[in-house]
Parts: structure tokens; sequence; C-alpha cells
């Protein structure tokens, strides 16, 4: 098993059940009294590629949110390496800085070099002194076919680049935890596939990723689990085999049926 930046990590005595690394009990949320996420439980283990999917509207975004702690909780639990980060004395800096989080638009620093967006956090959060961050970040940034743009701003990036080094920046800071909200849907198509392969690779170096998507064909390939929101509520969640072929909801069948026929 490795962490986020691919750093072998100890493995479990195979006696023990391995704990969940992040556990949500009961969540809800509401804005404005309207509720919004209601009731939801969510287990993701070390190496879970968790992929949440529904509806416009169906909350998978304010999930997220909630789970970086963007969003304060009305009710229930979550809880990261068994120490609960929805407890209101948690200090949330030190929470968010072991949860990297990649949005739908890049949110690059405008004014940054992409080595220096990368570098930030690891220097100003964790403390890493600047000429490691960058050996580190432009090793990072050569995994992602980005070796040459270091010097680069983002502005002369295409979509695609910019959102792979917004992973890599969300990498750097060797998270525990990967989020990441629809990081594809503001790609032109051609430059949708760069950006999968390389979430691709880092399921397949064992990552820990919550991803919400409208991408069916990828979540059937890369989830180990895939969690069906509808109007807030998990309606269904289980393994890919279940969810696409076999769902036990009509609900779930009929979202399916719509989203695929749509293409
Ligand atoms: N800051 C906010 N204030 C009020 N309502 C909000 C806020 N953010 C989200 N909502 C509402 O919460 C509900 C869930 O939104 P959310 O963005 O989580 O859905 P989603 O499943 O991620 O949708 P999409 O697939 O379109 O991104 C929606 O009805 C939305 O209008």
């Amino acid at each position: 098993m490795t962490d986020a930046a691919g750093t072998p990590t100890p493995e479990t005595p195979a006696s023990e059940a391995p704990a969940p690394l992040l556990q949500v009990r009961g969540l809800r949320k509401t804005y404005r009294d309207r509720v919004v996420l209601d009731d939801v439980d969510l287990d993701v283990s070390a190496g879970d590629v968790v992929c949440l999917i529904g509806a416009s509207g169906s909350g998978k975004s304010t999930l997220l949110r909630c789970l970086n702690l963007l969003e304060q909780v009305d009710d229930g639990t979550i809880h990261l390496e068994g120490a609960e980060i929805t407890d209101p004395h948690v200090d949330a800096r030190a929470v968010k800085a072991r949860i990297g989080t990649v949005f739908q638009a890049y949110n690059l620093f405008p004014h940054l070099s992409v080595i220096d967006n990368v570098t930030l956090a690891p220097r100003r959060v964790h403390g890493i002194a600047k000429k490691d961050a960058e050996a580190q970040a432009r090793d990072l940034l050569a995994r992602f076919g980005l070796a040459d743009k270091a010097d680069a701003h983002p502005d002369q990036l295409s979509g695609g680049q910019q959102q792979r080094v917004a992973l890599v920046r969300a990498l750097a800071t060797r998270p525990t935890l990967l989020l990441l909200d629809e990081i594809t849907a503001a790609l032109d198509p051609q430059l949708v596939g760069d950006v999968l392969r390389a979430v691709r690779e880092l399921a397949a170096q064992g990552t820990t990723m919550v991803l919400a998507t409208h991408e069916m064909d990828f979540a059937r390939e890369v989830a180990t689990k895939v969690c069906f929101l509808e109007a807030g509520r998990v309606l269904e969640q289980g393994p890919p085999s279940q969810i696409f072929t076999a769902p036990r909801e009509d609900r779930t069948r009929e979202f399916l049926a719509r989203v695929l026929e749509r293409g």
C-alpha cells in the first residue's frame, strides 16, 4: 500500500481488520432549513476509490465539502483515521492539511508559476524546506507528464494540464485522502482523457480517493465502491459490478438508464 504521493505505508497485520480510514455516520446537512444531505453513512478503507454518482443536485459536492470541513454539518459524525474530525474542538487546519482536494475549476493561483503553486502548501503548511519541496514537486510533475511546465504560469497551460497541476498540488502534501469533485467537468472533451489517465494511475497505486463524477464508464472502471445519491440520501452503495450490472434499487437502474442513454 502507498500513500497518495506513492510513498510506501506500513502494512496492517493480517490478523487485525483495519478500521475504515474514513467513517461517516448519520451525516445531515441543511442550507437554510433545506435538507441537502440526510442520514448519510459511508465507509472508506485505505486504497478504496469511492465514486459518488447521482443526478445534479443530489448532494455529491456537498458531501465532499463536508468531508474536508469546508461545510459545517448539522448532525452526524466523520472520523478520519479513528479521530472525529466533526468534533467542534478539532484543529480544522490540521485536518484539512491531511486531505487533498481538487475541484472542477482549477483554482490554481494565476500569479504563481506551476512549481510555486505546487510547493506553496508543503512549505507554508508543512514547513518543508524550499529545496526539498521543489525536488518532490518536480518528481510529481514528471510523473504526470508536466516536467517541462514547472516554470510556466497557469494561463500558459491547457485546461487538462492545469487540472493535472491541481492534482499534483493536492498530492504534494502527501494527503491521507484525496477528494476529487467533478474534475473533468469543465474540460474540453479531448482533454478529459489525460486527466482520467492521471486518476487511473493514482488508483492503481492504491491512493485512497472519494470522487464525484458524471463519467459512468470511468466510475465503473476505477471504483472499488460506487455510491448512488438521490436527493441527499445514499440510496444504494456497492461494488461497480453490483451498481452498474445488477442494481438493487429501481431508482438506481432508472438513473443509470437515463445517463447512459444521454451518452
Ligand atoms: N451554498 C449553498 N447554499 C444553498 N444551497 C446549496 C449550496 N450548495 C449547494 N446547495 C444545494 O444543495 C443541493 C446539493 O448540491 P450539490 O452541489 O451538492 O449537488 P451535486 O450532486 O454535486 O450536483 P452537480 O452534479 O450538479 O455538481 C442542491 O440543491 C444545491 O442547490
